[in-house]
Formats: structure tokens, sequence, C-alpha cells
């Protein structure tokens, strides 16, 4: 599978464990963010097993896995178009990162610091176009590939 860094290097997918983790932790974010007093509002009726299965496939292909995301359910496009218009305040930007960071504690992701910092960077990254993109009359970039995320310039400590 491509990526983004040197040959021979795990993608973070790999290093993740694959889709199973992923789904544990975006499971385990959702149903934080339905008790969430400052994230609830946006899942109304609460966040459907689909929208999970979706979000699960997005982070498996941006973090160098199979890129079923852009295959089946619409791309880069279909992602954005979910985000425009939410008008995101910084304050629940912060709260969506902060409370995937503890998903994927939740979820026993790899906890090494170069693993998270990653996926972290990734977070930071994603919420801010997300954010960015949400302002009303916002102007957004309608085309572009799935992203793919890397280690950056942390690469795994494999001892
Ligand atoms: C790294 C940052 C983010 C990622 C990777 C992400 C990912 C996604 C994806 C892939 C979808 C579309 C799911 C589908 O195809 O059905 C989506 C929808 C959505 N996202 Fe995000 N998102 C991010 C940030 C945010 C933030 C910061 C918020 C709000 C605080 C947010 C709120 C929503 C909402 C409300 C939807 C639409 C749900 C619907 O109408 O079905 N997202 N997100």
């Amino acid at each position: 599978m491509g990526g983004v860094d040197e040959p021979g290097l795990p993608t973070l997918y790999e290093w993740a464990g694959g889709l199973d983790p992923l789904r544990r932790m975006i499971d385990s974010f959702y149903d934080r963010v339905q008790a969430d007093d400052i994230l609830a509002g946006f899942f109304p009726g609460g966040v459907s097993q689909g929208h999970r299965e979706h979000v699960t496939d997005w982070w498996a292909e941006v973090l160098g896995g199979p890129t079923t995301y852009t295959d089946r359910h619409g791309g880069y496009e279909s992602m954005l178009r979910h985000h425009v218009g939410l008008d995101i305040t910084p304050e629940q930007r912060h709260r969506f990162a902060a409370t995937m960071s503890l998903a994927a504690d939740d979820a026993d992701l790899p906890a090494d610091p170069e693993f998270r910092a990653a996926i972290i960077g990734y977070l930071e990254w994603g919420t801010r176009l997300a954010m960015e993109n949400s302002r009303p009359g916002a102007q957004v970039v309608e085309h572009a590939p799935t992203p793919r995320w890397g280690w950056g310039v942390a690469p795994p400590y494999q001892g």
C-alpha cells in the first residue's frame, strides 16, 4: 500500500493493527460524542452505524489502508460536503480532537509516542481544515484526493 513515508516503513494503518482497532476507536469516539455537552448537537438522534462505518473507512484510507472511502463512499468530495455549513467553533474543534485522543486510549491503539504524535498531527490538521471549511461562505477546495498521512518527523521507534 503506497504511503508518504520512506519505503520499508509500516504504514500508520499497519502500525495501528488494521481496521478493527480503528473501528473500536471510532465507535468509542462517537459514544463519547453522543454524551458530550458541546458535540452531541451535531448528531441529532445519535450517530448512525452507517456514519461510524464511513468515518472508520475514511481514517483507514488516510492512514495508508484500503481505499474504501474513495471507492465506495464518495471520496474527498463527500467528506467535504458533510462539513460545509456546520460553522464549527474553536471550542468544538478542540473538544473533537481531544475526544479522539481519549478514544484512541479506549481502543488500546498502540501508545508509542511516535504513532500517537502522527495521528494527533493528522487530527489537528483535519479538524482545523474541517472548521475552516465549515464557516459560512468559506472558499473550499472542491476537489482533492483523500489525504494520506505518514509518520512525519518522528518515524516509528523499532528498537
Ligand atoms: C480529523 C477531523 C475530521 C474527520 C477525519 C472527519 C471525518 C468525517 C467524515 C469522513 C464524514 C462523512 C461521513 C460519511 O461519508 O457519511 C464526516 C461527517 C461529519 N462530520 Fe466530520 N470529520 C472531522 C472533523 C469534524 C469536526 C471538527 C466536526 C464537528 C465538531 C465534525 C462533524 C461532522 C458532522 C456533523 C458530519 C455529518 C454527519 C451527517 O450529516 O451525516 N467533523 N466527518
